[in-house]
């Protein structure tokens, strides 16, 4: 069975956040991800890393002006020099958290994008993954692209995991792989199985949640049993990251998780 990692923006958040490292220990995880470690320094988060056991699985690139609605710096124009000086960034806290994998997001298209603008930021976004890889290679981590659903992130440029495939062709480095969100891939074009069996030669780690309400993965539309079973099957040996809104209380919801060794205690 995959190797759970708890979320730490989305999970646990009954605490303060540097108390979510205790809180995932307790019930049974060995992993975290989260989406941005920049508002602590590093030696507070290694400290609690080390303090419950915990391995740091993935966590993001600086994603530009969230509060002001970006979503990653990867692909916009005239932003390079930014989105180089976060890769730099990324990979400090990367060394101090001994994290393996760094997911940079592609960013926003302008609302009504032509073609020629679409074909612009693909573009930036090759170029800038092209250099983002290899400085991930040269510091021995991974960097990760992650189709999102355009629901969730309107304008979103990566929505398609055969989009994300052909970026990671045209950069052609063997640092750079493929985020697989089994829940932005159900809202997007579902065929869950077949897409990662069609997918699983990139795939560089795996994240879950229920879907529509992005809740436990045992509630909504989708049987997560027979998809982490394929998962398996086919030799994946990363983690897959719980990056779901619990719907209640987080330990109360782990229930689905026991199967998977995450036991409170
Ligand atoms: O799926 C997500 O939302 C995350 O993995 C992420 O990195 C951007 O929000
Ligand atoms: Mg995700």
């Amino acid at each position: 069975m995959p190797r759970l990692a708890a979320n730490l923006s989305m999970m646990f958040t009954e605490h303060a956040f540097l108390d979510r490292f205790g809180a995932a220990a307790k019930a049974g995880f060995t992993g975290v991800e989260y989406l941005f470690p920049y508002d602590f320094e590093a030696h507070e988060l290694r400290e609690r890393l080390d303090q419950h056991g915990l391995t740091q699985v993935l966590f993001n690139l600086p994603p530009g002006d969230w509060e002001a609605g970006e979503r990653g710096l990867a692909s916009l124009p005239g932003r390079e020099g930014e989105f180089r000086e976060g890769v730099e960034r990324a990979l400090d806290y990367a060394k101090a958290l001994d994290c393996p994998r760094l997911h940079a997001m592609a960013g926003l298209l302008p609302q009504g994008a032509s073609e020629a603008t679409r074909e612009a930021h693909l573009a930036t976004y090759v170029d800038n993954l092209s250099h983002a890889a290899e400085a991930c290679g040269r510091a021995g981590r991974t960097l990760l692209i992650e189709p999102i659903n355009g629901r969730d992130m309107p304008d979103f440029l990566l929505q398609r995991q055969e989009l994300a495939r052909e970026v990671i062709q045209r950069v052609g480095s063997p640092h750079l792989r493929l985020q697989f969100d089994l829940y932005h891939c159900q809202i997007v074009q579902g065929d869950l199985i077949r897409t990662l069996e069609s997918q699983f030669d990139v795939v560089g780690h795996v994240q879950l949640a229920g879907v529509p309400e992005r809740h436990e993965p045992d509630q909504g539309e989708v049987n997560f049993g027979p998809v982490l079973e394929r998962l398996d099957s086919l030799g994946y040996d990363g983690w897959v990251g719980c990056e779901y809104r619990p719907a209640g209380d987080t330990v109360d919801g782990l229930g689905w998780a026991r199967a998977h060794g995450v036991v409170a205690k």
